[in-house]
């Protein structure tokens, strides 16, 4: 459960195309990663997932379910998104924040159950906050602050987790765990990621997008190619298999970086 599928997409923003009939599917448990340059509309075709935006055309559907015709309870339980946007929280306590998931799983005022306190507690530790439990949101780092809404997506229990630049603040260490955690969370995930290796070593398979269309898709070895590098981001780079994995890493070399036709430098 938890299919999530992006049937042929469109969003025009003031009469532009911003994304194009964009046709893809997560499976069950998959993650699936969306990279692109910038201005190539990932954030934009995840918005329309969450429901922060309302396609132009096409249809977002979740277990067979459009998303845009369900009442928002029901979307906002299927669905959890760590944003670009929704970073700036009002200071509530870390403890707080993350108890904040389980919004849409209560009436009113409820108090959290014993099983969703630990739940809370459980995604605070997973996440490595849990010291920070009564610190207030405001006063931590970029990356503590992250973790932390991670966690709170974490305890939504969606089916479907959509993330946008996710591991942006975050050091080596919790790039690394983040997305781990995220291939063996049993979810549908639908991901925007600048880091290609990254991508390639925590995805199973990678959507391209250039100018709002999908340009490429597939499993990592057959995307990330040298061609699609240069055709689509503008470098020059080496693809190689990873020594112990085998999935695909970029090389680059500084000194062979040629912008000839690279889309969206601008943004
Ligand atoms: N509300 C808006 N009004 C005008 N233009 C918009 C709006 N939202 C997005 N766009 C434009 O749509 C294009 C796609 O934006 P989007 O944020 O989806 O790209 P992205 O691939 O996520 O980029 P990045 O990698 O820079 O985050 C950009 O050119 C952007 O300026």
């Amino acid at each position: 459960m938890g299919r999530l599928l992006l049937d042929g997409l469109s969003v025009s923003i003031g009469g532009a195309a911003v994304v194009e009939d964009l046709a893809l599917a997560v499976e069950a448990g998959q993650v699936v990663g969306l990279v692109g340059p910038n201005g190539s509309g990932k954030t934009t075709a995840l918005r329309c997932v969450y429901r922060a935006l309302r396609p132009t055309g096409g249809a977002v559907w979740i277990d067979g379910n459009d998303v845009a015709r369900m009442p928002l309870p029901a979307s906002a339980r299927l669905v959890a998104a760590l944003t670009q946007e929704g970073r700036a929280d009002l200071d509530f306590t870390v403890e707080e924040t993350v108890a904040l998931g389980r919004a849409p799983h209560l009436r009113g005022n409820q108090a959290l159950s014993a099983r969703e306190r630990e739940l809370c507690r459980a995604a605070m530790a997973r996440m490595e906050v849990l010291h920070l439990a009564g610190r207030g949101v405001l006063s931590l780092s970029g990356g503590e602050r992250q973790r932390v809404l991670v966690a709170r997506a974490l305890v939504q229990e969606p089916r479907v987790l959509v993330l946008d630049e996710p591991t942006n603040h975050l050091d080596l260490h919790h790039q690394i765990r983040l997305l781990a955690m995220l291939k063996g969370a049993g979810l549908s995930v639908l991901v925007t990621l600048h880091d290609l290796n990254l991508a390639a070593s925590a995805c199973d398979r990678l959507a391209v997008l250039s100018r709002g269309r999908l340009v490429a898709g597939g499993p990592p070895a057959d995307v990330l190619t040298e061609d699609l590098l240069r055709e689509v981001f503008g470098v020059r780079a080496s693809v190689v298999p990873h020594p112990l994995t085998g999935v695909p890493q970029v090389l680059y070399d500084l000194a062979a970086a040629t912008p000839t036709d690279k889309e969206g430098s601008s943004g």
